[in-house]
C-alpha cells in the first residue's frame, strides 16, 4: 500500500507545486507580483481605463483617481499599458530631474505607427540630429530673433488676406492656417500656399490620431491618421527632394531646420535618408503648429468674454505700436514689453492646455511616495493634476491673469505648460514670439465679440470650438 501510495502522492504534489508555480508567474506578470504597487485599478481586460482617460475631461480624469487613491500617484492601464500616473508638484519634480536616470521618453502604439522614428525599436536620435532638433540655430531666443520681423510680415500678410474687411472670421481654422504657415516658412523654408492648404486638414487628423485606439479600418481614428500621415509624408518627401536640389544646385541659403538635417551626415559622413528626414519634420510640425493654433483660438475666446482684459492688453500693444515708426517690424525689444498679454496667454494655457502630458517609461525598478514602480511600466504626467487645483490656483475657473503678476505666487512645479528639465518643449520661445506676434496684430486692428459664448468645445488632445469659433469684427 505504501508502495502504491508515494508515488502518486509524489505525482499529485507535483502537480500541485507546478500549479502553484504556475500562479505565481501569472500573478507576477499580471500584478508584478509582492512589489508595493501603486494604489488604483486596471479597469476593464485589454481596454483598461482608455475610454475615460481619452473621452473624459482629463482634469476629471485624474482628480476622481487622486482623490480615490492617492493624491501623490495612482496606477491604471491605458492606451494598452500598465502605466503609473504621477501627480502633484512633487511628481512633476521628480520627474523632471530623474529624466534618463529613472526613466526614458515612451510614445503611445499609436504614435509609434504614425511617425516611423517613435517607434521603439527606432534608432535613438544621433547627436547630431538632437542638436539640429535643439540647435540654438533655430529654436534658442538669440536665432529667433532673426525670424520675428518675418513672423510679423507673415501675420500682417494674413490679416490682410483673411481678415480685414471681414464682419465675421472663424478663428480655429484661421489660426492653424497662420500657425502652420509660420512652421512651413521657418521649418521647411517654403511658402507655397496651395500645399500649406494641403497639409492643414492631413496634420488636424495626426494630432486627434497620435492618442488613439491602434484599429485600423475605415472610419476609425486611427485610420483617418494613417492615411494623413501618408499623404503629410508624400508631400514632405517631395519638398526634402525640391530642397536637396536646390542646395546641390545653387547652394539655397540655410535658414530653415530641413536644410540643416539635409546636409548633417553621421560620424561615418553619411546623410540621413529622405523618408527619415521627412517623417523627423512631420513630428516636428505636429508639435509646433496645433499647439499655438489652440493657445491662439482660446486667447480669442477668453478674451472675447472679458472687455476688461481686452482694454489692458489694448493699452500694453498700442504702447509697443507708438513707440515705432510706420511699417517698422516687430523686435524683440518690443516681445519684452508685452509682459501682460503673456500673463493673459498663461491664463489661457492653464485653463485650455495646448498639450496636456506625455509618457515615459520605466528603465529600472523605482520607488515614489513609497510605492514601487516596476520597469518597463510607463509613466504619464499630465498639467492636468495642478492646473486647476484650488490649492494652487484659488477659484480656479475664474480667468485671472492677474495670477502671474507676482511670478513668485505660483508655487514651483504647479504651472508647467511646457514641462520642465531635459525635456522642456524645445518650441517654447518660437511659440511665444508667434503668440505675440499674433496678439499684437490682432489688437492693433480690431475689437471682437464671439457669436456663440458658449460653443461647445469637443477633443481634449486637440480642443477645438465645435463651429469654429466664429467672432463678428469691429475694426479700431
Ligand atoms: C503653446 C505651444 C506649445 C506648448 C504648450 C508645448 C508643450 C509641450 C510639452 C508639454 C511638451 C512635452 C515635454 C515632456 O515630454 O516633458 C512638448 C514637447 C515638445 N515640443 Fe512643444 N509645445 C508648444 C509648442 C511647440 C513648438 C512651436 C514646437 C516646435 C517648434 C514644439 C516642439 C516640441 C518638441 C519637438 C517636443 C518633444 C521634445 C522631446 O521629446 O524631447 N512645441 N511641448
Amino acid at each position: 500500500m505504501e508502495f502504491f501510495l508515494t508515488p502518486s502522492i509524489l505525482f499529485i504534489a507535483l502537480i500541485i507545486a507546478f500549479l502553484a508555480y504556475f500562479l505565481v508567474f501569472a500573478f507576477k506578470r499580471q500584478f508584478g507580483g509582492a512589489k508595493n504597487l501603486p494604489p488604483g485599478s486596471m479597469g476593464w481586460p485589454i481596454m483598461g481605463e482608455t475610454i475615460e482617460f481619452l473621452f473624459g475631461k482629463p482634469e476629471n480624469f485624474v482628480f476622481k483617481r487622486m482623490k480615490k487613491y492617492s493624491p501623490d500617484i495612482f496606477k491604471t492601464k491605458i492606451l494598452g499599458e500598465k502605466t503609473a500616473v504621477i501627480c502633484g508638484p512633487n511628481g512633476h519634480k521628480f520627474l523632471f530631474s530623474n529624466e534618463q536616470k529613472l526613466f526614458t521618453v515612451f510614445r503611445p502604439h499609436s504614435m509609434q505607427k504614425l511617425f516611423r522614428s517613435y517607434q521603439a525599436k527606432a534608432p535613438a536620435p544621433s547627436e547630431n540630429e538632437a542638436k539640429i532638433l535643439r540647435s540654438p540655430a533655430f529654436l534658442k531666443p538669440e536665432a529667433l530673433v532673426r525670424y520675428l520681423g518675418k513672423m510679423d510680415s507673415i501675420t500682417q500678410q494674413q490679416m490682410q488676406s483673411y481678415w480685414e474687411g471681414k464682419d465675421t472670421v472663424k478663428v480655429s481654422p484661421l489660426a492653424k492656417t497662420l500657425t502652420l504657415s509660420l512652421a512651413c516658412r521657418f521649418f521647411l523654408g517654403t511658402d507655397d500656399p496651395e500645399r500649406i492648404a494641403r497639409l492643414v486638414s492631413n496634420f488636424d487628423d495626426i494630432t486627434v490620431g497620435m492618442h488613439s485606439f491602434t484599429l485600423n479600418f475605415p472610419g476609425t481614428i486611427f485610420y483617418r491618421a494613417k492615411k494623413a500621415a501618408a499623404a503629410i509624408r508624400k508631400e514632405l518627401t517631395s519638398v526634402v527632394k525640391e530642397k536637396r536640389d536646390a542646395i546641390s544646385t545653387s547652394g539655397a541659403p540655410m535658414q530653415d531646420i530641413l536644410s540643416h538635417m539635409i546636409v548633417a551626415t553621421d560620424p561615418s559622413g553619411t546623410h540621413m535618408p529622405e523618408a527619415e528626414i521627412s517623417d523627423k519634420m512631420m513630428g516636428l510640425l505636429t508639435a509646433g503648429y496645433s499647439t499655438v493654433a489652440t493657445a491662439i483660438t482660446f486667447f480669442m475666446k477668453y478674451v472675447g468674454k472679458r472687455p476688461d482684459i481686452y482694454k489692458k492688453i489694448l493699452d500694453e500693444q498700442m504702447d509697443v505700436a507708438s513707440a515705432k515708426k510706420d511699417g517698422e517690424l516687430l523686435q524683440w525689444e518690443d516681445i519684452q514689453k508685452m509682459k501682460y498679454s503673456w500673463n493673459v496667454v498663461y491664463e489661457v494655457m492653464r485653463l485650455t492646455p495646448p498639450l496636456q502630458g506625455t509618457f515615459r517609461e520605466a528603465i529600472t525598478d523605482f520607488t515614489y511616495a513609497g510605492y514601487t514602480i516596476p520597469k518597463g511600466w510607463k509613466i504619464y504626467w499630465t498639467v492636468s493634476t495642478t492646473n486647476k487645483n484650488p490649492e494652487y490656483f484659488p477659484n480656479p475657473e475664474i480667468f485671472d491673469p492677474s495670477r502671474y503678476n507676482d511670478e513668485k505666487a505660483i508655487p514651483p512645479y504647479t504651472f508647467v505648460p511646457f514641462g520642465g528639465g531635459p525635456r522642456t518643449c524645445p518650441g517654447k520661445e518660437y511659440a511665444r514670439l508667434a503668440i505675440l506676434t499674433f496678439i499684437h496684430n490682432v489688437m492693433k486692428r480690431f475689437k471682437w465679440e464671439l457669436e456663440f459664448p458658449n460653443e461647445k468645445i469637443f477633443g481634449d488632445m486637440m480642443p477645438t470650438p465645435e463651429k469654429g469659433l466664429p467672432v463678428r469684427l469691429r475694426a479700431l
